[in-house]
């Protein structure tokens, strides 16, 4: 088990044209589970990469522990993976492929049964454990690829690249929620890459948000949505997003275009790049008083309604409480405290 850390890490491929990853300073903490997040191409198989050592970074270091790897090929790294598609040998039983990485370590007969048998009864594979694991679906494959990953307990992490990709949507849950029990378990450092938010904020501790080859913010899932760092995590993060309003501010006022104010839980110093205020749409929500808003239409989400509305000349998203009719006049109320301001997309932080 290790933490892991970066030391002004970056990395540009030969001919690409710029930082995929640009430089950064981070610590993982050992035994944390962490998720990388963000769209295709923001850098998040880059830096998975760098961390297994399947790639040498082009600037800075990369440390497990107190030992610089940076140098070292993935093999002396003591990483298990698990990619997108299931890696497994077909002429094996499902036991022999569970076992296998326990073998190839020298783990005695008697403890590697032990850990096989508690992983395959962890992803649901215990009927199959003495079938070939040529005549399994692709799901099962893909749990077998996820059980050799996870069979060892002495490993510095376990590396998940988009590892559910291919498991049946109705599967994916479960196997989620497997995931992070086994974490508790045996808390050794997991790193999850996906695209897909719901995947992170329900496995990781930790997720790292990435755009455009840089991590904008590293949180727990409640600050992610609470108080995003970047306006790309306000958007990214949510559904809907974060409601982004570009606007002029003056000590604790926010003026909007068409004149109206918004009154902040702090004031700001002069602020330049541009000017935005972020509110999230479970905090801003119709009532008979506040701003005058035009509703546009209204969504049903199953447990809560969504209304698309027009605020100052921009579209905005708000709830409409459980029980409240459209109202006639729609007003539009925002939780103060939940009222972010942003300048050039970063977090600006207030004064006291
Ligand atoms: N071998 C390569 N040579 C040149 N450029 C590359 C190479 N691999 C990736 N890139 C570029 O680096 C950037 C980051 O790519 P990366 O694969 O790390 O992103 P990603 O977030 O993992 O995306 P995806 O989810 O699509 O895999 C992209 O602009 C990509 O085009």
């Amino acid at each position: 088990m290790a933490r892991i850390g970066f030391e002004r890490l970056a990395h540009a491929y030969p001919g690409g044209g710029g930082y995929a990853l640009k430089p950064m300073d981070m610590v993982w903490e050992d035994a944390g589970a962490y998720a990388l997040l963000g769209p295709s191409g923001c850098g998040k198989t880059t830096l998975l990469n760098i961390v297994s050592g399947l790639l040498r970074p082009s600037e800075g270091r990369v440390l497990f522990g107190a030992a610089d790897v940076t140098a070292l090929p993935t093999e002396r790294r003591n990483v298990a993976q698990v990619f997108q598609f299931p890696v497994v040998y077909d002429t094996m039983t499902v036991r022999e492929n569970l076992a296998f990485p326990l073998r190839n370590r020298g783990v005695p007969a008697a403890a590697a049964r032990g850990r096989v048998e508690y992983v395959a009864r962890l992803l649901g594979l215990t009927r199959d454990l003495d079938r070939p694991a040529r005549n399994l679906g692709a799901d099962e494959k893909q749990k077998i690829s996820l059980g050799r990953g996870l069979v060892r307990n002495d490993v510095a992490a376990i590396l998940f690249d988009e590892p559910l990709t291919v498991i049946d949507p109705n599967l994916k849950w479960e196997l989620r929620s497997r995931l992070k029990e086994l974490h508790r378990e045996v808390p050794v450092t997991m790193i999850y890459v996906t695209h897909d938010q719901t995947e992170a904020l329900t496995f990781a501790d930790r997720v790292a948000v990435m755009s455009e080859g840089e991590v904008v913010q590293m949180g727990t899932p409640e600050a992610l949505f609470e108080r995003p760092a970047h306006t790309f995590v306000g958007h990214f993060i949510g559904s809907p997003g974060m409601n982004l309003l570009p606007c002029a501010v003056e000590g604790r006022q926010a003026l909007l275009p068409g004149g109206l104010h918004v009154t902040l839980p702090h004031a700001y110093p002069a602020l330049s790049g541009q000017v935005e205020l972020g509110i999230r749409p479970e905090f801003a929500t119709l009532a008979d008083e506040g701003l005058p808003v035009t509703i546009r239409r209204l969504e049903d989400l199953g447990r809560r309604r969504i209304a698309r509305l027009e605020l100052a000349g921009r579209p905005f998203a708000a709830t409409l409480p459980e029980g409240m009719p459209v109202p006639a006049e729609p007003r539009l109320l925002l939780q103060p405290a939940q009222l972010h301001v942003y300048a050039g997309g970063r977090l600006m932080p207030g004064e006291a």
